[in-house]
């Protein structure tokens, strides 16, 4: 018997511990890391890291370090050596975009080109899935251990993270219970908790579909803006209201709620997308600028809660070729591709374009 937390729970662990500027551990076949998130550093914690002897990195995305003008080495991340004298808001302007306008000019950066960077490339990856900037302070530690179990730290064993990092967790149905709805009185809203201490997500089920027959079916990503505030920046929610509609004039349908704000990188991150929008980029520009891709969503979500639900064949309501091929490669036959278009605007003719030019969203 053992009360010891899991690899899973230690992971969800060492987001929350991310997410709040907490310092963790990463053990691997290389050296040790010490890794912190860079959008949570404090200057108190950037001075502790200094006084425990090897110099830092900063590690970023390929993407990020492009906009920096910085060599990325190591293909998918850039090791960028910390300078001496780099304080707390040298460190945010590296990351950040958000003076990248203001002060064009931040490098020359100096990266690392030898070592094995694996650890780093886990430790970007880790930041990312805890909904941060993806942007490490990452230190060599001489041993692990001792310094974990010395400051309390989570430790995480990459290898043993590696195969939940890139996986989709097991959900579990919670509960579910009657919601009549102005689109659909016979609806029914389930709610969905993935394992691994991540965003719940919702199936909002009208009428009573056929599971033998193909569901008129919609993967809905949350957008705050879009659904509850009636943003006209982007089309969500229109779409969010069409949808349900359709499926209420039907009769049947199932609408997946899925708590992937921001295209995956969550609300705070598609803030910092919106404010880069303002300054002239397009919104897979500004994903970029931040360090992250075009999408980061994990359509794998998806199928999955629709396969609990014991369906296996969707009429799938969309523009976006991605959400198709995902849910086909995850097991969901999608025997129709019903167009959702509705909601265009003033305002969000350019973003409908670019993810038309870029994104290959179908018109
Ligand atoms: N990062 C980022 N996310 C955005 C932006 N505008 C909208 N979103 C998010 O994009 C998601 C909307 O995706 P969906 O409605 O599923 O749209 P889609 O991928 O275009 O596919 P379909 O609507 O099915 O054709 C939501 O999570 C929004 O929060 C933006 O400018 N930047
Ligand atoms: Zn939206």
């Amino acid at each position: 018997m053992s009360f010891a937390p899991d690899i899973i729970e230690r992971l969800a662990r060492a987001r929350a511990d991310l997410r709040m500027g907490v310092p963790i551990v990463l053990t691997g076949e290389g050296t040790p890391l010490l890794v912190l998130a860079a959008e949570t550093l404090t200057a108190e914690r950037l001075a502790d890291v200094r006084t425990v002897g090897a110099a830092p990195d900063l590690t970023l995305t390929a993407r990020r370090a492009e906009t920096l003008k910085a060599r990325a080495y190591d293909g998918d991340i850039a090791r960028v050596a910390l300078p001496a004298e780099a304080d707390l808001r040298w460190i945010k302007g590296i990351v950040s975009p958000e003076d990248d306008l203001k002060t064009p000019m931040k490098g020359p950066l100096a990266t690392a080109r030898t070592g094995d960077a694996a650890l780093h490339r886990a430790a970007v990856k880790l930041v990312k899935s805890a909904q941060l900037l993806p942007a490490a302070l990452t230190l060599e530690l001489g041993e692990a251990g001792g310094f974990a179990l010395e400051h309390g730290l989570t430790v995480i064993p990459s290898a043993l993270a590696a195969p939940h990092l890139a996986a989709t967790s097991p959900l579990h149905p919670v509960v579910h219970a009657r919601l009549p709805m102005s689109a659909a009185e016979a609806g029914r809203l389930h709610i969905f908790r993935p394992e691994d201490g991540g965003a719940e997500h919702y199936a909002i089920e009208i009428g009573r579909p056929d599971r033998e027959a193909p569901v008129l079916a919609r993967l809905h990503s949350a957008c705050f803006t879009g659904d509850v505030l009636g943003s006209l920046k982007c089309d969500c929610g229109p779409q969010l209201q069409a949808a349900l509609g359709f499926m209420g004039a039907e009769g049947n349908g199932v609408l997946l709620y899925l708590n992937q704000e921001g295209r995956g990188i969550g609300l705070a991150n598609k803030m910092r997308a919106y404010s880069l929008q303002d300054q002239g980029f397009d919104t897979v520009e500004a994903n970029h600028r931040l360090g992250f891709e075009d999408d980061e969503r994990d359509f794998r979500i998806g199928a999955k809660i629709l396969q609990e639900m014991g369906f296996s064949s969707v009429r799938l309501l969309t523009n976006n070729p991605r959400k198709i091929a995902m849910m086909e490669k995850a097991g969901v036959a999608v025997t129709e591709r019903v167009a959702l278009k509705v909601g265009e605007n003033a305002h969000n003719q350019a973003y409908l374009a670019t993810k038309a030019q870029k994104s290959g969203h179908m018109l």
